[in-house]
């Protein structure tokens, strides 16, 4: 089969799907758009954005229906409905989490940029990162009953680029969060996907 993936050059939503598509040892097309080509590209596919997975020249888009799939390949979407649920809705406060950096981001008026940066620091990012950190030390040391699953690989995978677009260190004084990430790092695919990577803005 062959998997071919198109991104932007940034880690973002795309790099979960690059994890798992590693953590499966599946060689894939790391397909990147510069900023600049974007426009021409963006008629060009279904719903206008990225991410998209190709397989065997399927077009697919969706980052966290494609994460889930992959990581139904990989055992890493629970061992039981419930467990899956629990996985499904630990992403899913992810995205709402990263929805509000982006709407920070994505801001054009500059005043009320600069109100939603003063939210966002003092009120949105530690009402989610003290949620995450205190999931994970529930969990023993994972997001969903503790043990690896994509939750673990999609948050992680997304993290840098959160950082990177909140301009702050997300993982301070979450030491249990830290440790996370640590060891979703050294997962051998994971590590080696990570030394092979292309250096981007976000993680530079
Ligand atoms: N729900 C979609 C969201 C995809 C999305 O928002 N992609 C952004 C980049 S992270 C994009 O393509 N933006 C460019 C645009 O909308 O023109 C997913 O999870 O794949």
């Amino acid at each position: 089969m062959t998997y071919k993936l198109t991104y932007f050059n940034f880690t973002a939503l795309g790099e979960p799907i690059r994890f798992l598509l590693s953590y499966l040892d599946i060689d894939f097309e790391d397909n990147r758009i510069e900023v600049e080509q974007w426009p021409s590209v963006k008629p060009t596919i279904p719903y206008g954005k990225l991410p998209l997975l190709e397989i065997d020249g399927k077009v697919l888009n969706q980052s966290t229906a494609i994460c889930r799939y992959l990581a139904k390949k990989a055992n890493l979407a629970g061992s039981d409905d419930f467990e899956s649920l629990l996985i499904d809705i630990a992403v899913d406060n992810f995205q709402d989490f990263r929805l509000n950096i982006i709407s920070y981001w994505y801001e054009s008026n500059e005043e009320s940029k600069a109100a939603k940066y003063v939210k966002l620091v003092d009120e949105t990012i530690p009402y989610y990162m003290e949620r995450f950190e205190n999931i994970v030390v529930e969990n023993n040391g994972y997001f969903v009953n503790g043990k690896l699953s994509w939750a673990d690989l999609f948050f992680i995978g997304i993290l840098d680029y959160l950082k990177f677009r909140a301009e702050i260190d997300l993982l301070n004084d979450r030491p249990n969060l830290q440790a996370l990430r640590e060891k979703v790092l050294a997962v051998p695919k994971i590590k080696s996907w990570i030394e092979k990577r292309p250096s981007t803005v976000d993680i530079a």
